[in-house]
């Protein structure tokens, strides 16, 4: 919709034939947007050679832990100047790749034809064309500049950066941390607590990042701390959602059952663990969210061991 708002031919592609119709006749989506209205440039189709042919962009916004599967039954239909785009905020388990590096690995293609858009976006308030910023990232900066004016509506204002690793990084960790900050609140916890773990979320996020060879300051942008603030925030977030309900009491089993949609931090904390782990990286946090969502550890456990650790300076 922000494509085809922005001016570009759209062809959506989609799984199932009955929404694909109810898009192009209705010029909604009724399963996943209901009451907002599509514009006529964009069209849906279930014919991945349709939505591919020609394509300036292919963007992909699929389940992270998909991607590698879906994106090999159509890397043959691709243009050979089209850029891929990843909307996808997770790190791959078992590989611990990025999404960039695991397109790049699939459709075996170079860094700069590989872009991300990502910062504080959340869908339902992008489709009510509510204001927001983003970044769009690829090592090449022409390309990223491509994508901007692709992407660029009143309602949505995207900012460049050649800081792949970086926005990356920040848009998988900030779910992981969302996940956190909804523990908390499903707790009851209060705002100091929300405050300390968004920082100390950030604090890791950051760590990791350098360790990775992230430039720090993309932290402290749209795709860090912009991107966490929302997530923290907002009851629209599917993460934080997520955490609530285990905050409250719900087991995994039905915290899963009434999650509609994809929250990536469930499975990607544990891949974000393994980068932590493969880079030396101390990341407390992200661990106490692999206890408690995968080990079965009780919330209230988690905390005590969290506040216990030993006493450090702020900037370790
Ligand atoms: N929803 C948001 O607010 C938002 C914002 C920014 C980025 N993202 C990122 O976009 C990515 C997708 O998230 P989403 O919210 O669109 O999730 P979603 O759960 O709505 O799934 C997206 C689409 O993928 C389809 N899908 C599910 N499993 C599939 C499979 N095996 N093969 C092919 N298609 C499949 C779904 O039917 C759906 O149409 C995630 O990485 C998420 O972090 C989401
Ligand atoms: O609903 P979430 O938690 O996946 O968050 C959506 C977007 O990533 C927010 O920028």
């Amino acid at each position: 919709m922000v494509l085809a708002d922005a001016g570009c031919e759209v062809t959506l592609w989609g799984r199932r034939a009955e929404l694909a119709e109810a898009v192009n006749s209705t010029r909604t989506n009724p399963d996943y947007l209901p009451g907002i209205e599509l514009p006529e440039n964009l069209r849906a189709t279930t014919d991945a050679a349709e939505a591919a042919r020609d394509a300036d962009f292919m963007v992909l916004a699929i389940p992270s832990q998909t991607l590698r599967g879906n994106l090999a039954e159509w890397t043959g239909l691709l243009a050979p100047g089209t850029v891929l785009v990843s909307l996808m905020k997770g790190v791959e388990l078992g590989s611990a790749m990025r999404m960039s590096e695991v397109i790049e690995d699939v459709a075996k293609v170079g860094a700069d034809r590989v872009a991300v858009v990502t910062g504080p976006n959340l869908a339902r308030e992008i489709a009510a064309r509510m204001p927001a910023a983003a970044v769009v990232a690829c090592s090449d900066e022409t390309v990223a500049q491509r994508l901007q004016a692709a992407c660029h509506t009143p309602y949505f204002r995207p900012y460049t950066n050649t800081d792949v690793v970086g926005c990356e990084l920040g848009g998988a960790i900030k779910n992981v941390i969302g996940l956190a900050v909804g523990i908390a609140d499903g707790m009851g916890l209060g705002d100091n607590a929300k405050g300390s773990l968004i920082t100390r979320g950030l604090a890791e996020t950051t760590r990791l990042g350098l360790a990775m060879g992230a430039d720090p300051l993309t932290f402290s942008g749209l795709a860090g701390l912009g991107d966490l603030v929302a997530t923290c925030s907002s009851p629209l977030s599917r993460n934080h959602t997520f955490g609530t309900n285990l905050g409250k009491g719900m087991t995994l089993q039905e915290t899963i059952a009434v999650t509609k949609q994809t929250a990536e931090g469930v499975k990607s904390c544990e891949s974000v663990l393994d980068l932590a782990h493969r880079h030396g990286v101390d990341m407390p946090i992200t661990e106490m969210v692999v206890g408690i969502v995968h080990d079965g550890k009780p919330p209230v456990v988690a905390l005590k061991e969290l506040m216990a650790r030993s006493a450090k300076p702020e900037r370790h």
